[in-house]
Formats: structure tokens, C-alpha cells, sequence
């Protein structure tokens, strides 16, 4: 098969390529915080703050203080230490619904544009997918498209966990947002806004038409532009660049949520995507010029003794279709059937 083309498709994932595919309580208030996140809330006055990507603290006076780690669990019986035992996680990369952008052709990049009619659509479709997969956290780009996707489709989980954006971002907002009650924290997901996750920046092509741009300086010349790993648009990120931020994230980030067990889903960008997916299932930087995502369909990755396990797309809430079910995952999904049925 040295150099015969394979064309791969697994639900919205194409690759073209010669090797196919490889495949936080005080003051009895509770904050919602990621796993990794060193958390002591409770309130005094001049009481003082940092926030780092995983650290964020309140000092409080020494009576007030304790620190928890609430975030949530798959499923109440599920204990923390027995999924650790378990070594098994699902991660869901969504790319965001079609924006308005997508739409009228135009490069994006780091533009802040929202969906669609058609990428509210699907989103909410992206969510019957995955319905009855388990999510305990999400992770967003900093950008609306990739926010509403992820709020779309978490709309139709049956678990009816509700997504809750993190505001790290100063005391007073995280003293703002907090949540006072454990039994509401425990029917929540944290969802966390990432910069890194942005869709690569596009340079000065942003705002271009693509056919226009096509037209002026080549087909060639802009396909390498768009998809080659290492070539960046004018005054833009190249894929590569795009991946030293995206994948450090996602390494220093997301990684250890899922060693612990936790299931996270990520809505993010074409191009961010792709250099997670890179890292993921190993593409060289020729194989990943042929990878291509379509809006609003989500791709499943199991986790699992620190191995990535394509499972495609799920085709449908009810069917196995492209991937199985692990057994931890049907065993999630016959809870939520006898939920259901209660
Ligand atoms: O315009 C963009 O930001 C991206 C994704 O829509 O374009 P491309 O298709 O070149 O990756």
C-alpha cells in the first residue's frame, strides 16, 4: 500500500493520505471547578487572588477555608477512585456549526462570528448524537461559534446536566457566579473557555472572499495557505503555530482530566481541531494537508491507557453505527435508559 491513496472516511473526519487512518466551599457557597484547579474559597477582607490556566486561589481567613474538588462525576454511584481504576475516558472534538462567515465564504480565523440558522441546526443535531455519551466537562474556544455549538448541543443530552460557563477571569466574577447549592453543582457541567482552542489566526486574509482570494493568487498558493502545516497566510498562524498553543493546551489542560477519568467534550475550530486530531491519531504533516472537518459533527475518542481510540463518528443517538459502545459507555447509557424509564 506504500504509495496507493486511501481515502478514509470516518463520519465528518476525511483523510486522504498513504497510510489511512490510524486508523471548590466557605461561607457555604460551592465553586465549580475543573479537577487540577487548586480552589480555596471563602471570604475576608483584603482576602487575596491569582489565577493562573490551572491554579486559581481565594485566601480566606483561616476558619473559612477548605478546599474542595467538586466537579462532577459521570454518574452519582460512580466514584471518582473507581473510574481513576477504570483508565478509560470519552472525548468528543465538535467542530463548531456553520457560521455566518462559513456561509458567505469568507476567511474567519479569529473573527468572532456566530452560527447560522443552519449551524444552530447542527449543533442541536450534533447533540442527538451524542446524548447518550457521558460529558463532565466542556471545553469552548473563546469564540461564539464554537460557545453556541457546544450550549446547542448539550441541549439534547438526556443526562439534562446544565453546561455553566467558568468566569476565572477576576475575583469579582468568580465571587459573582458562585453556586450556593451542592445538589444544583452536582446537575452541572463546567464549561471552560480556552483562547488556545481559537480557529487558527488567519492573518490578513481575514474578512477575504476565498474563491476571490483563490482567483488573485492561485488555487495552489492558497490550498497551501489553508492546509499545508507549516506555511502561514500573510501575517498569520500556520497550522503548526496554531498547534503549539491548541495541543499545549490540550496537553497541559485536557489531557490530565481524562488520565483522571473525567469525559470532556471540546467544540472548537477546523483548524484547531485538526491539530489536536494531528496529535491524536499521529498524522504526519503531509498526512494532515488532506484532513478535512465538516461543521457540527461530532468525533469520539476513547481514552484509555493513555492511548487514543478513534471511534468515529457516532451516525445517531441510538445506533452503534460507524464505532461501539464500550462497555463503560453502554453502561452509561442503560443507566440514563433506567432513568428514563423511572
Ligand atoms: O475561515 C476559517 O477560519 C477556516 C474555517 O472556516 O477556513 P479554512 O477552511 O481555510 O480552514
Amino acid at each position: 500500500m506504500a504509495n496507493a491513496m486511501l481515502h478514509q472516511s470516518v463520519g465528518s473526519l476525511q483523510l486522504l493520505g498513504n497510510s489511512g487512518i490510524h486508523g471548590e466551599v466557605g461561607n457555604n457557597s460551592v465553586r465549580l471547578f475543573p479537577k487540577g484547579f487548586k480552589v480555596q474559597i471563602g471570604f475576608s477582607k483584603g482576602g487575596t487572588y491569582s489565577s493562573g490556566e490551572r491554579k486559581c486561589s481565594i485566601r480566606a481567613s483561616a476558619s473559612q477555608t477548605s478546599v474542595v474538588n467538586p466537579v462532577l462525576s459521570p454518574s452519582n454511584n460512580d466514584t471518582h477512585e473507581s473510574r481513576k481504576k477504570s483508565n478509560e475516558a470519552a472525548l468528543i472534538l465538535i467542530r463548531h456549526g456553520e457560521s455566518l462567515w462559513n456561509e458567505k465564504n469568507l476567511f474567519t480565523g479569529c473573527v468572532d462570528v456566530p452560527l447560522t440558522k443552519k449551524g444552530v441546526e447542527e449543533a442541536i443535531e450534533a447533540g442527538k448524537r451524542i446524548s447518550n455519551i457521558p460529558v463532565d466537562m466542556i471545553y469552548t474556544s473563546a469564540l461564539i461559534r464554537a460557545q453556541m455549538t457546544a450550549m446547542l448541543a448539550m441541549t439534547q443530552h438526556r443526562r439534562k446536566k446544565v453546561p455553566i460557563i467558568m468566569h476565572n477571569e477576576s475575583e469579582q466574577a468568580m465571587a459573582w457566579s458562585q453556586i450556593y447549592s451542592e445538589d444544583t453543582l452536582k446537575q452541572s457541567i463546567p464549561v471552560i473557555a480556552a483562547w488556545q482552542l481559537n480557529e487558527r489566526m488567519y492573518g490578513e486574509l481575514q474578512g477575504l472572499n476565498k474563491q476571490e482570494t483563490a482567483d488573485r493568487f492561485g488555487k495552489e498558493k492558497v490550498h497551501e495557505w489553508r492546509r499545508s502545516y507549516d506555511i502561514p497566510p500573510p501575517n498569520g498562524e500556520s497550522l503548526e503555530m496554531c498547534a503549539q498553543r491548541a495541543v499545549a493546551y490540550f496537553k497541559e489542560n485536557i489531557e490530565p482530566q481524562l488520565l483522571a477519568g473525567k469525559n470532556v467534550m471540546i467544540a472548537a475550530h477546523g483548524n484547531s481541531l485538526r491539530s489536536i486530531i494531528m496529535y491524536l491519531d499521529k498524522l504526519t504533516s503531509q498526512e494532515v494537508i488532506s484532513l478535512e472537518l465538516s461543521t457540527g459533527i461530532p468525533m469520539l475518542y476513547i481514552f484509555k491507557e493513555g492511548k487514543f481510540i478513534r471511534r468515529g463518528s457516532p451516525v445517531a443517538p441510538t445506533e452503534a453505527g460507524v464505532y461501539a459502545y464500550t462497555r463503560r459507555l453502554a453502561q452509561y447509557r442503560q443507566k440514563l435508559d433506567e432513568m428514563m424509564s423511572n
